[in-house]
């Protein structure tokens, strides 16, 4: 309750999408600038999606007759339910919406209400609407609407739940022509689940199913509807109890602690219980294992494992549906759905999502039957899915032509890194190099190793012994990779020439032959710099098992600086629309104003390597000699030296970050030679960048990648050791760009 009434009560906001600051603005957005696309749609009402928000807005609607499994509470107190679902849409497919709630129990009513809101919006999701009446008011909006009219509740819930069912199937050896089904709830949710999973294989003759007054058979009279009589089927079976003996599944969509335990006692062995209704559902997956430990359990909630919600479908299926500009949403788009969503549940799970998960260990097996979520891999398997089933079923206004782009562009919509990197990634999959992964041991150097490999980024080396990675492999379940080689350094036939190469760099620092021989065989980090050193890889990753400056320090005896460079670390925030590169992160403690000179330069070349057109601040506490204290002198020196320099880019200071950062504040600064906010900020010193961009991180803030390593003259970068696999495959990726850039440099 106090979550829901805390600040601005409620849980939605509206923001605008162009600038409101200036007359100018608003001539623009509003009279006289907003009367051109008025008569441009009027002409021609397909306009309508390019000069409003119309293609990417969806009404949530309902009349509160069933709201989650709580009943009939009207309109007004669906509220909250209605408010929740627009802002999962915005929050997990960048769909914005907004809650309709429509007083009125009457069909006719609600569907004039509803029918002439088309030109609002490019889809409708009723919500919560109860049985048999949304049956009726689907059909006829649809009929009536030129825009996809989805009830979710009986749509969304049959996708989700067939996805579950698919792999709860597969991973209980049963086959869909011989499952026995018994669906309790013969509304919305339980009429729709039961017409998917037939159409995906379920015999009409295996499915009981059972509402308030028992087993829906053949010729029963009372409290029946056309809907309830198309499954009605000739058994003796009377109570739900009898139904469920022997049942392989049961579905639940009813109502709460509808079912036993002594129910689930008579159902075949290792049964399949989807236990829906919310908030509470037919029975816990408490009660079910105390008497069924080998039961397949799943519920509506997110307290438990396997939640069955239609949360993982109706953000990306109107996603998909809108960006096609399809006309309806149909048969096929919700079997692509119900398949990319089981599909998903069987590959490697990102550490991310462990770690929204209490870092439980998620795996494709009974306690994890259907995605998670918070899953950021769904936006870019569900949408596509249903795009294409919408282009293949000719209801596609807008077919997209690139798939594979259009997959990209989705994961990017939700994930700033994505986004930022997105040139970059296209660039390096475009030219695809060698990169070792020196701690190939390590779980999660593997996993970012096969993730590397099976985004077509390039081909990973796995430093280590190969019959352990091949076990890791194994037990965790690892697809495979598209290509993955695994490098012994005590087998390889490279080991006595990279002992001399070390040996010929270390001889005069104190090492004798046996020791370069030593830590050829033992240190993978010195193994794996040795073969980018000699050309054998491209590129190189690690930091898992080693301190930042222990893996710095190994790298070091390898490889040299770039000559006439200084090395550093550079630290890059996303932030949703703004990449902000800040640098000296983890080398020089306190650098000399030649130093910060030479940071400047390098860094603002990196940002331009990284596609971003550099506009350097050199930071500081005070700004334009205000306060006054020679301890900013440092920089103002820096800054001098830049324009002795004559250098290609941007730059002012000294100057604190706020001013850098914001225009308001810049603006009073008239004088200066940055007009718009810096991009990249070059930092006093070691302790303001660290601290500053770790609180950041730690705080959750900002996404951040990085430290980047600049400076050596061959690409090679260290993670953190918190590192994520994600995490490493990021490193990767730019550690491949620069390589291509010094490609072409030469
Ligand atoms: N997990 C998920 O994603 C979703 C879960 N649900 C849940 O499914 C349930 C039904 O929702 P919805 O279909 O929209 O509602 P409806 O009002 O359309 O249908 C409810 C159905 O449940 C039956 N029913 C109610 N109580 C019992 C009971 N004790 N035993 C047997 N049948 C019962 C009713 O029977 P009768 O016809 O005799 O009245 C009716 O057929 C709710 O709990 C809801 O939260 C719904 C959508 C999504
Ligand atoms: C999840 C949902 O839509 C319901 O319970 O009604
Ligand atoms: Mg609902």
């Amino acid at each position: 309750m106090l979550m829901h009434a805390s600040g601005r009560p409620g849980k939605i906001e509206i923001v605008p999408t162009k600038p409101m600051s200036t007359q100018r603005d608003l001539s623009l957005a509003y009279s006289p600038g907003v009367a051109f696309p008025c008569l441009h749609i009027a002409r021609d009402p397909s306009l309508a999606y390019d000069y409003t928000a119309k293609g990417n807005l969806v009404a949530v609607i309902s009349n509160g007759t069933a709201v989650l499994g709580l009943g009939d509470l009207g309109a007004l107190a669906s509220k909250p339910v209605m408010e929740g679902k627009a802002v999962l849409f915005k929050r997990f497919a960048d769909v914005d919406s907004i809650d309709l709630e429509v007083d009125t129990h009457d069909v006719d009513e609600f569907i004039n209400c509803v029918r002439y809101l088309a030109p609002s919006f490019g889809g409708i999701n009723l919500e919560d609407i109860k049985a048999p009446e949304c049956f009726i008011i689907e059909q006829r909006l649809r009929e009536l609407m030129p825009i996809p009219v989805f009830h979710d509740d009986q749509h969304g819930t049959a996708i989700i739940s067939s996805a579950g069912l698919i792999n709860a199937l597969d991973l209980t050896g049963r086959a869909m022509a011989d499952t026995k089904v018994v669906v309790n709830g013969a509304g919305a949710a339980g009429i729709a689940c039961l017409e998917l999973i037939k159409s995906l294989g379920i015999r009409h003759e295996n499915v009981i199913l059972c509402d308030t007054k028992g087993v829906i058979y053949q010729g029963r009279a009372e409290g029946m509807n056309q809907w309830k009589s198309a499954h009605a089927i000739d058994t003796p079976a009377r109570t739900l109890a009898e139904a469920l003996e022997g049942a392989d599944v049961f579905f639940g969509l009813s109502a709460k602690g509808a079912v036993t335990q002594e129910m689930i006692k008579t159902m075949a062995p290792r049964p399949i219980i989807f236990a829906m209704a919310n908030p509470d559902p037919e029975i816990t997956p408490e009660e079910v294992k105390a008497v069924c430990p080998d039961a397949i359990v799943a519920t509506g909630r997110s307290d438990y494992p396997n939640q069955i919600n239609n949360v993982l479908g109706f953000p990306y299926i109107f996603r998909g549906a809108l960006d096609v500009r399809a006309s309806t949403i149909n048969e096929a788009m919700k079997v692509a759905a119900a398949k990319a969503i089981a599909a998903l549940a069987r590959e490697d799970v990102p550490d991310e999502v462990d770690a929204a998960y209490s870092g439980r260990r998620l795996r494709y097996g009974a306690e994890y039957i259907i995605p998670v979520p918070f899953d950021p891999r769904l936006i870019s398997a569900i949408p596509p899915a249903v795009a294409k089933a919408a282009m293949d079923s000719g209801v596609a206004r807008r077919p997209i032509i690139d798939m594979v782009g259009y997959s990209r562009d989705l994961s990017a919509r939700l994930d700033p890194v994505a986004a930022g990197l997105q040139a970059i990634t296209e660039t390096v999959r475009a030219n695809p190099k060698r990169v070792v992964f020196a701690e190939g041991e390590e779980e999660k150097q593997i996993r970012a190793a096969v993730a590397f490999s099976n985004a077509g980024f390039g081909h990973p080396i796995l430093i280590g012994r190969e019959d352990r990675i091949r076990e890791t492999m194994r037990a965790t379940g690892l697809p495979a990779a598209e290509s993955l080689e695994i490098v012994n350094a005590r087998l390889s036939p490279k080991t006595k020439d990279y002992t001399d190469r070390l040996y010929r760099r270390l001889q005069r620092k104190g090492a004798l032959y046996r020791d370069a021989q030593r830590l050829v065989n033992q240190e993978r980090n010195i193994f794996g710099a040795l073969m980018v050193e000699s050309g054998d890889a491209d590129a190189m990753v690690t930091g898992l098992t080693r301190n930042y400056w222990q893996a710095f320090d190994e790298i070091k005896r390898v490889i040299d600086p770039a000559p006439g460079e200084l090395m550093f670390g550079m630290t890059v925030f996303v932030a949703k629309g703004r990449v902000v590169f800040v640098a000296d992160t983890t080398v020089l403690e306190r650098p000399t104003p030649v130093q910060l000179a030479d940071i400047a330069v390098q860094t603002a070349h990196k940002a331009r390597q990284m596609g971003h057109e550099p506009r350097v601040a050199m930071i500081s506490y005070s700004t334009f000699g205000n306060p006054s204290n020679n301890r900013a002198e440092r920089v103002r020196e820096a800054v001098d030296i830049l324009d002795a320099r004559k250098v290609d880019f941007v730059y002012d200071g000294e100057m604190s970050p706020d001013v850098a950062l914001d225009p308001e504040l810049l603006s009073h600064y008239p004088f200066s030679r940055l007009k718009e906010p810096a991009n990249v900020l070059v930092m006093p010193g070691l302790y303001s960048a660290t601290i500053s961009s770790k609180l950041l991180q730690k705080l959750g803030a900002v996404p951040v990648i990085g430290p980047i390593l600049v400076g050596l003259s061959h690409p090679i970068q260290v993670t953190s050791m918190d590192a994520s696999a994600n995490d490493i495959v990021t490193m990767a990726v730019l550690a491949c760009h620069d390589a291509l850039k010094r490609e072409t440099v030469k």
